[in-house]
């Protein structure tokens, strides 16, 4: 997806991105303090908002193939099961219950299948929010926050299932997170906002390493952010 000239106003705030390009298959970080822009860029990359002005390309990617998930997920008011197949039957999929159980099983939701889904707890809606995102093979998933409410194993479970994933699929993902060691183990591409402005973006690796942009510097220096102890180690 390329983003150029785009501007956004919701309220007085203003997103201001000259270009950003996406790269396909990659995984990519969107970091930036609140009220940076970040979820404002994220529904401008599913169509949810349209810029006021500028273009997005979505390099022939239909609106079915991009999913998000955030932070507080919107559920159905059915079962655990039935908000797990609805993606797919909305694609003219039939799914047996094959097709489910390995994605409820692995992450600890099987026994709840026939449960309301809304009476699950904040973790549970959001291990539940991602696989009903990854079960339909999207080519591209913005992660707004959903992994926020989960605990350290859970992340590390969710965090391998995307590897796996990569390793067969290479889907886009766009991952926001103020947990910056999950962005350095993650993400091959880093985008920085700034009060709206993309600050710095860039090769994971290299933006961590040797951030000109001293926003970015000063925002990881805040996060207390040691590169070398937690994270991805960067030589
Ligand atoms: N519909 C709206 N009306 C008015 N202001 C809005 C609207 N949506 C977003 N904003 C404002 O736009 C700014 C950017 O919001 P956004 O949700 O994109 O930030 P964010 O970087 O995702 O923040 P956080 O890390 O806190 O989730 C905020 O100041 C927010 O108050």
């Amino acid at each position: 997806m390329k983003m150029t000239d785009i501007e956004k106003r919701v309220g007085d705030f203003c997103l201001r991105i000259p270009e950003l390009q996406l790269e396909s298959g990659c995984i990519h970080g969107l970091i930036g303090g609140n009220g940076c822009g970040k979820t404002t860029l994220a529904k401008l990359m599913m169509g949810i908002l349209t810029p006021d002005s500028g273009r997005i390309d979505r390099e022939g990617l239909n609106e079915r193939e991009i999913t998000m998930t955030t932070q507080r997920p919107y559920l159905m008011h059915t079962s655990v099961y039935e908000n797990l197949v609805y993606p797919l039957k909305l694609r003219g999929k039939k799914p047996r219950e094959a097709d489910v159980r390995p994605w409820l099983t692995r992450c600890g939701l099987w026994e709840k299948k026939d449960q309301y889904a809304g009476s699950l707890s904040g973790g549970e809606r959001q291990k539940l929010s991602m696989i009903r995102a990854m079960i339909f093979k999207p080519k591209l998933i913005i992660v707004d926050e959903t992994l926020s409410n989960l605990d350290p194993d859970s992340v590390e479970l969710f965090e391998q299932w995307i590897r796996e994933i990569q390793a067969q699929a290479a889907v886009t993902w766009v991952m926001i997170s103020h947990q910056l060691s999950h962005i350095c183990r993650m993400c091959d591409q880093i985008h920085f906002l700034s009060q709206g402005e993309l600050a710095a973006s860039g090769p994971a690796r290299e933006l961590l390493k040797n951030c000109g942009d001293e926003r970015l510097k000063a925002f990881l220096e805040r996060e207390s952010l040691d590169l070398n102890v937690r994270g991805r180690k960067v030589d």
